[in-house]
């Protein structure tokens, strides 16, 4: 595994023209700038005001710089919110990235890219010397890495697709870790897909030691250190929410400019809500608290004296969408989604937006990350629903046997 690819190939497929759409909303209140998180507030002295006036014929592929009439963009937001320059270089690069992703995971054919398919005869290329098509989530990390790569912003980058971190830039400013495209396994059947991603300072102080050490020791910073953290839900319509530690906001991409544009300001999770988000073929293997837990909440007979419901699309990213606007709980009580680019980066989100995310135990922001890979199980959501879970002590699920779907 090379730790410089600076021969990444260029994402095989273009975006799709899209068609108009009419799920826009009616323009926000005007709001007031919010004050700067301190992360923000050290690094603004290159801020840079990004919103323009409109211009005609703004679309697609123009960076996101087009005004939106009462709507602002997403860099419009950013440059409102006093964000560096160099930070809204590299969101505007991963916008155009999920930009491409979202067409990807819609285009006719994906189907057949929804998982690896060797070639004929088993081998990676065809008899006429062409590559065996690509799963979505490798095609989707080349294209994030593609865009980071290009942002010039970037020091190393740690993805889920890549066993070490993959080091970019010495002078990259930033440190990306990215799920680049999660719950893929849903795409054959159309169920939303996400992207997750967190933002950190390139750490200084590390630079004169050796490239491996400094780009895992980069990639393994704990999650208070966050400076930013989004993910974009690629379903019905594209979401990308994100936070710079000043709160939770979510863009909706209107695909008749290819903006994304400022639908869900200042996002707050309810206190409380009355669902809960788990994959339950596995209460079995639950241990007693946690059963205890889900019984009591699902005959009205918790804290809250309601009978609560139950969803779980399987796609971190979808449930979790919904887990912050409607308020529960959404889990996976086992030792499976990852600490440094989905845990983090959710819970980031989560506090941003008045919820919790924990291991059942533990804030996960406040877990310091051992391993690029490392395995935890998560709770995110609501703070009530939170604090109530944790106090059945017993939620974590121990027994992982695998299992096949
Ligand atoms: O099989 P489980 O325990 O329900 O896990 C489902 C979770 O795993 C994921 O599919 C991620 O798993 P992968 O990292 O293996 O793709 C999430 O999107 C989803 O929330």
């Amino acid at each position: 595994m090379t730790l410089s690819p600076h021969t990444l190939r260029p994402p095989l497929l273009l975006p799709l023209p899209l068609p108009p759409t009419s799920n826009r909303r009616p323009p926000p209140p005007a709001s007031r700038p919010r004050p700067l998180h301190p992360a923000l507030a050290r690094r603004s002295r290159s801020s840079v005001l990004l919103a323009r006036p409109p211009r005609a014929g703004a679309g697609a592929g123009d960076g996101g710089m087009a005004s939106h009439g009462s709507h602002p963009t997403l860099l419009e937001h950013m440059g409102r919110a006093g964000a560096p320059a160099d930070l809204a270089v590299l969101v505007a690069h991963i916008q155009a990235a999920c930009k491409r992703i979202a067409a990807l995971v819609a285009s006719p054919g994906n189907a057949d890219l929804s998982r690896a398919k060797p070639a004929a005869g088993g081998t990676a290329a065809s008899a006429a010397g062409r590559d065996a098509p690509k799963p979505l989530d490798e095609l989707s990390n080349e294209i994030i890495l593609s865009s980071l790569q290009s942002s010039g912003k970037v020091a190393v980058v740690a993805s889920e697709e890549n066993d070490l971190p993959v080091w970019m830039c010495d002078d990259g400013p930033y440190v990306v870790v990215t799920d680049p495209l999660d719950g893929s396994r849903n795409i054959e059947v159309s169920i939303p897909t996400g992207t997750i991603f967190g933002i950190y300072d390139r750490l200084v102080e590390l630079d004169q030691l050796p490239l491996e050490e400094k780009a895992q020791l980069n990639s393994l910073q704990s999650g208070s250190r966050l400076v930013a953290a989004g993910y974009i839900l690629y379903s019905s319509a594209t979401i990308f929410c994100i936070s710079f530690g000043e709160g939770t906001h979510g863009f909706t991409l209107d695909r008749s400019t290819g903006e994304f544009v400022l639908t869900h300001p200042s996002m707050q999770i309810p206190p409380r809500g009355q669902i809960y988000s788990v994959n339950d073929a596995r209460y079995f293997d639950w241990p007693e608290g946690l059963k205890k837990y889900i019984d009591t909440i699902r005959q009205g007979k918790g804290q809250h004296p309601k009978k609560y419901s139950a969803r779980y699309v399987c796609s971190l990213v979808a449930d979790f969408h919904r887990t912050i606007i409607y308020g529960g709980v959404a889990m996976n009580p086992r030792d499976h989604l990852r600490l440094v680019y989905e845990a983090n980066p959710l819970s980031f989100l989560a506090e941003q937006a008045g919820g919790r995310g924990s291991d059942g135990k533990t804030r996960i922001l406040s877990i310091q990350p051992v391993k690029l890979h490392q395995r935890l199980p998560l709770f995110l959501g609501s703070m009530e629903d939170m604090l109530e879970l944790e106090s059945y002590g017993d939620v974590q699920q121990k027994v992982n046997p695998g299992y096949d779907v």
